[in-house]
């Protein structure tokens, strides 16, 4: 219920917002374009929040946390028991997204939505769907039930966000073993071969990557996921922080809150809610390239261009984390740089320039 109601309540970018910030940005004090992809970003910023000169005064990154039965196939170079540790790390600022999430003054919300073992780390949310996914190469993931309750979970957790005040939200993920179903979902949904898809994670070495090809070719065969159906590939294949993240998608576009993707991970949960709902993709911003091989492919399925390119491979919301103060300049640069007019220089006769 919940799911097709926030389905539907995702509406198309506000033209006319875009357009008045479209033409601010064209009088503003520099070159006509010359701001680049910032003044792109500005003017998707209005289209999103029907808003000509956006601010941003909150940010929450969202991390996912959840473990795979695909494990037990040996395709992740680190132990499972990684996803379950690090918790708390991420909560007292010295994980990555702990560092990188107080470095840029966003919120970090961590949840269990999926962690094999009972979590009862200070600070983090339970959410938890089920102790982890079936393993993949033999079975589905998780039935379609979970699935839809996994991104129900995810868009309840942006709703609460954004009611306490986020205006920008980013995507991030923990979770052992989940490159595996990223790369399986990238497959069924967007056509990529299995040599494409599969990538060397987190330490993988080369007899890893080539029985990592082998159980994503298997996922697929045993599981059959119809590439018609987003759920059912999502049951079949994906897993439990990637329906949390679609669903955080999701409930961002709904209420007109710009999300930032991470990496590779975020990329197959942003397919997945973009399978649900196309028109959810023009809320998405794409913070960074991942060093993932495949994530060029998920972003060129999703029509998005990443804003940084930084060989980064972390996960857990680092990279849209990092991107966070980028959005904010574009919505600055709406707010607070003058036109030529109000700042009394001369105008360069736009008309002959562009
Ligand atoms: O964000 C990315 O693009 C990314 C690329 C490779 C690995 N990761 C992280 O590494 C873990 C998954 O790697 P693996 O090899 O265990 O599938 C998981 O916790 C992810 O957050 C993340
Ligand atoms: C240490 C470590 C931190 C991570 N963060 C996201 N995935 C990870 C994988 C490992 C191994």
């Amino acid at each position: 219920m919940l799911l097709s109601q926030t389905i539907a309540a995702i509406g198309e970018l506000n033209r006319e917002a875009m357009a008045q910030a479209q033409a601010r940005v064209d009088s503003l004090l520099k070159p006509p374009g010359s701001l680049g992809r910032l003044e792109e970003l500005a003017v998707q910023l209005a289209g999103i929040t029907g808003r000509p000169a956006p601010e941003i005064r909150a940010k929450s990154v969202i991390v996912m946390a959840g473990d795979h039965g695909v494990v037990a196939e040996g395709v992740s170079g680190a132990p499972q028991e990684i996803t379950y540790q690090i918790l708390p790390r991420f909560l007292d600022g010295t994980g990555g997204i702990g560092v990188l999430g107080r470095h840029v003054g966003a919120k970090v919300v961590v949840v269990d939505i999926g962690v094999a073992r009972e979590v009862t780390w200070p600070g983090v949310l339970v959410r938890k769907v089920r102790p982890g996914t079936g393993n993949i190469a033999r079975g589905p993931a998780m039935t379609r039930e979970e699935a839809v309750r996994a991104v129900e979970t995810g868009i309840e957790i942006a709703q609460e966000e954004i009611a306490q005040g986020a205006d920008l939200l980013a995507t991030g993920d923990m979770g052992i073993g989940n490159t595996t179903p990223s790369s399986a979902i990238l497959c069924a949904l967007a056509g990529i071969p299995v040599a494409e898809a599969v990538g060397r994670g987190t330490m993988v070495n080369d007899a890893v990557l080539a029985r990592k090809r082998a159980v994503v070719a298997e996922a697929l065969r045993v599981n059959r996921p119809d590439p018609a159906d987003p759920l059912d590939v999502l049951a079949k294949v994906g897993g439990l922080e990637i329906a949390g993240l679609a669903g955080v998608i999701l409930g961002a576009a709904a209420r007109r809150v710009p999300v930032l993707l991470d990496g590779f991970i975020t990329g197959a949960a942003a397919l997945v809610a973009a399978g649900l709902c196309p028109r959810a993709k023009d809320f998405m911003i794409a913070s960074h390239l991942s060093e993932e091989r495949a994530h060029r492919h998920m972003l060129a399925a999703l029509g998005l261009k990443p804003l940084l390119d930084m060989n980064l491979r972390l996960g857990e919301g680092t990279g849209a984390a990092l991107a966070m103060p980028v959005v904010e300049a574009a919505a600055k640069i709406l707010r607070e740089m003058a036109t030529f007019g109000e700042a009394g220089v001369s105008d360069m006769e736009r008309d002959k320039l562009l």
